[in-house]
């Protein structure tokens, strides 16, 4: 059972960042599990005084100098966790649930509990994330109202009950084998809320934002984890709290020091983020960190997350590595062909859809408008590059084919065609795309070509040549199997 204990109140007032750590190393060191309830209103509270009303007056020069770590009072913490057990504790009778594990009537109920203690205010502004908020001011973003149900679940005892989170939602897991599950919170914007179903149903969709039953499936410390990636450093639009990004990379840091990141690839993404901003001396630079990730997402998650792709992709983008970014994308891309797109995917068709529209665009424009740069010219004489390009709509396509929503329109292909034609026609002519007529493709969406023809999916390979010209698939394994020739001649 958590609780406020001594061990806990030692380490208060916190005055700097390293008490911070200190709290958080010993709560995770244990013997205890840590106190999530005590970690996410203690870094709630810090973030607030980081982030919120910082916008320095310029008349007060001073004010750049003063020092800004706030003070964390042992008073203010113990308030606001004594205010949010009494608060479960009040709401939820345990003598009505005898079950030695949770049911799905308790894990409603406590949903319940923080569901309806929220205000009703708009909901997807920063800072929403952290017990701080919720105690403070009531407000809750998706992702905080179904860590609170987990530290309200920690608070009355129930160990069984775990956070569950995709790369855009969060629920929980419960039962005697862990393997139940449960809504807990809302998704998106004017989707009526499943508080109380089980995501089996959403997964059957093979929708990606249940990434297809491939979830990160939290342990006590992997939820620390999880609290503390959620943390926003965010100023305003343009600024970032130094301290808040060095407080938040240093617990990071913390973690996978100690495993907790070990199966959970977005953490890993958010920590080589900072590390580009802020190299810590002695750490493996961003790039391995985005590659860590992308091991965990194959070995763990059958290679069924999006996000690691597109964190390195991201990164190398930044740094002007155009050919290895484009490689990135096309292996988001051959993520993605996976599922089949529905309307509760939107984030993810952001994500695709500024890749295509907006950074290939930039580079094909970068690298065509000074030929003089060796280095970025031969992108546009690059087969592979070509071929990473097509593999990477020709995922886009396979995500399309049999989803209840179209995913492309004819801004996609003014862009395709844009991004293309840049590329010098002799390279376009070194690819091979198996354009063989006996090849026989069979569907690899993890379904059997009975059931794509049986929910209208033609098969693949018709689809696809109708889609997208001559593109056939020659190898059942890939989506789009491009055989360079030439190149390699050259290379040798
Ligand atoms: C490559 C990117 C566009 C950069 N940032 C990204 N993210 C920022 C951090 N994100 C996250 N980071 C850690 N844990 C989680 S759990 C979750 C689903 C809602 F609960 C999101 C998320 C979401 C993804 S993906």
């Amino acid at each position: 059972m958590a609780g406020f204990r001594d061990r806990d109140k030692k380490h208060f007032p916190l005055t700097d960042s390293a008490s911070v750590i200190s709290l958080f190393k010993e709560q995770i060191e244990g013997p205890n599990e840590p106190n999530l309830a005590l970690l996410s209103i203690t870094l709630g509270c810090i973030e607030n005084a980081l982030t919120m009303n910082r916008a320095i007056p310029a008349a007060e020069e001073s004010a750049l100098l003063r020092p800004i770590f706030p003070v964390v009072d042992l008073e203010t913490v113990e308030a606001l966790y004594a205010k949010f057990e009494t608060l479960v504790r009040g709401s939820v009778d345990l003598t009505h649930y005898e079950s030695k594990f949770s049911s799905r009537e308790l894990v409603k109920k406590i949903s319940d509990v923080v569901w309806s203690s929220l205000s009703r205010s708009f909901k997807d502004k920063a800072h929403l994330q952290s017990l701080y908020s919720f105690l403070t001011g009531n407000k809750l973003d998706c992702f905080g109202v179904a860590l609170g149900v987990v530290a309200a679940s920690q608070i009355l005892g129930c160990n069984d009950i775990h956070l569950a989170l995709s790369e855009d939602h969060a629920w929980v897991v419960f039962g005697e084998d862990g393997t139940d599950t449960a809504e807990v919170t809302w998704h998106g914007k004017g989707n009526e809320d499943k508080r109380g179903q089980s995501i089996a149903l959403s997964v059957a969709e093979k929708s990606w934002l249940y990434l297809n039953g491939q979830p990160v499936i939290c342990d006590r410390a992997t939820e620390v984890a999880a609290l503390v990636s959620a943390a926003n450093p965010s100023i305003n639009f343009t600024m970032d709290s130094i301290e808040m990004g060095a407080l938040q990379q240093e617990l990071l840091w913390l973690l996978y020091d100690k495993g907790h990141l070990s199966k959970y690839p977005m953490s890993l993404g958010n920590l080589g983020d900072l590390e580009e901003i802020s190299p810590t001396p002695g750490r493996p630079p961003p790039l391995q960190i985005f590659q860590e990730a992308i091991t965990v997402a194959l070995k763990h998650y059958n290679n069924h997350h999006v996000y690691p792709y597109t964190y390195m992709g991201g990164y190398l983008y930044r740094k002007r590595r155009y050919k290895e970014a484009i490689k990135c994308w096309a292996e988001a891309s051959n993520v993605i062909r996976k599922f089949n797109y529905t309307r509760e995917d939107e984030e993810i068709y952001k994500e695709f859809l500024d890749i295509a529209n907006e950074l290939l665009p930039n580079i094909v424009k970068a690298v065509s408008l000074n030929p003089n740069d060796r280095v970025q010219l031969n992108i546009l004489h690059n087969p592979e590059v070509y071929a990473d390009i097509l593999r990477f709509y020709d995922g886009i396509c396979e995500w399309e084919e049999g989803s209840s929503t179209p995913v492309l329109h004819v801004g996609w292909a003014q862009n395709l065609t844009f991004s293309l034609n840049k590329f010098d026609p002799r390279t376009r002519a070194k690819i091979d795309v198996g354009r063989d007529e006996d090849s026989d493709d069979d569907s690899d969406k993890d379904s059997n070509d009975e059931n794509d023809n049986q929910n209208g999916k033609l098969s693949k390979e018709k689809e696809c040549t109708e889609k997208s010209g001559s593109l056939q698939r020659k190898d059942p394994q890939q989506a789009l199997s491009v055989v360079v020739e030439d190149l390699k001649k050259e290379e040798l």
